[in-house]
């Protein structure tokens, strides 16, 4: 899924360069209304030379021998890096569901909110989400809080990758 035309990177891209190639990991979730869950998970970021990131997050259920056994959920969207260490994404899920998120850029660390959650009539009732990424001796870590269904924003899924 990465763009097949190589650019250099743009330079509004900088503050975002860490996170530019492909990670592998594994992940937990968890949420009031269902049963606690392991992923495992890749997310590709890649550029076109343009002034924002494509981002893809595939996950999936692990078997015991460590082979991707059945897809589990992905999205998909763009990291668009504004002046001043600020971020706009905008996400797409296959569930019905498309947000905007603001956040900020801090060094290796991204905190972003949900400013709208937009679901089609068949969508779960996804209202509100927050999510951290950072970068840890190596590692990207993130986490994702939503709130849904009737319950207060809270963690749902919480994930360690490595670049592969
Ligand atoms: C790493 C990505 C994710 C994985 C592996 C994952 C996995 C799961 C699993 C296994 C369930 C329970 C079974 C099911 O209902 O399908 C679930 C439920 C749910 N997930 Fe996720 N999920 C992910 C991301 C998301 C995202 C990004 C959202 C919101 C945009 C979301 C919203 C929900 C909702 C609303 C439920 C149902 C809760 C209920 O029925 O009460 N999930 N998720």
């Amino acid at each position: 899924m990465a763009f097949e035309i190589s650019q250099d990177l743009h330079p509004d891209l900088m503050p975002l360069a860490w996170l530019v190639g492909r990670w592998e990991g594994r992940g937990h979730g968890d949420y009031p209304t269902i049963e606690k869950f392991e992923f495992g998970q890749q997310i590709d970021f890649t550029h076109n030379g343009k002034p924002y990131l494509h981002y893809v997050s595939q996950t999936y259920v692990v078997g015991e021998d460590g082979t991707k056994e059945r897809p589990l959920a992905v999205e998909t969207g763009f990291w668009r890096p504004q002046p001043g260490n600020k971020l706009e994404v905008i996400l797409a899920h296959p569930t019905g569901i498309a947000e905007i998120w603001y956040g900020d850029i801090d060094g290796a660390k991204i905190e972003l909110q949900t400013d709208v959650v937009a679901r089609t009539t068949s969508a779960k009732e996804v209202t509100a989400g927050h999510r951290l990424y950072g970068l840890v001796n190596g590692e990207l870590l993130w986490a994702y809080d939503m709130a849904a269904e009737g319950q207060s924003l809270q963690p749902h899924l919480w994930a360690t990758l490595v670049r592969s």
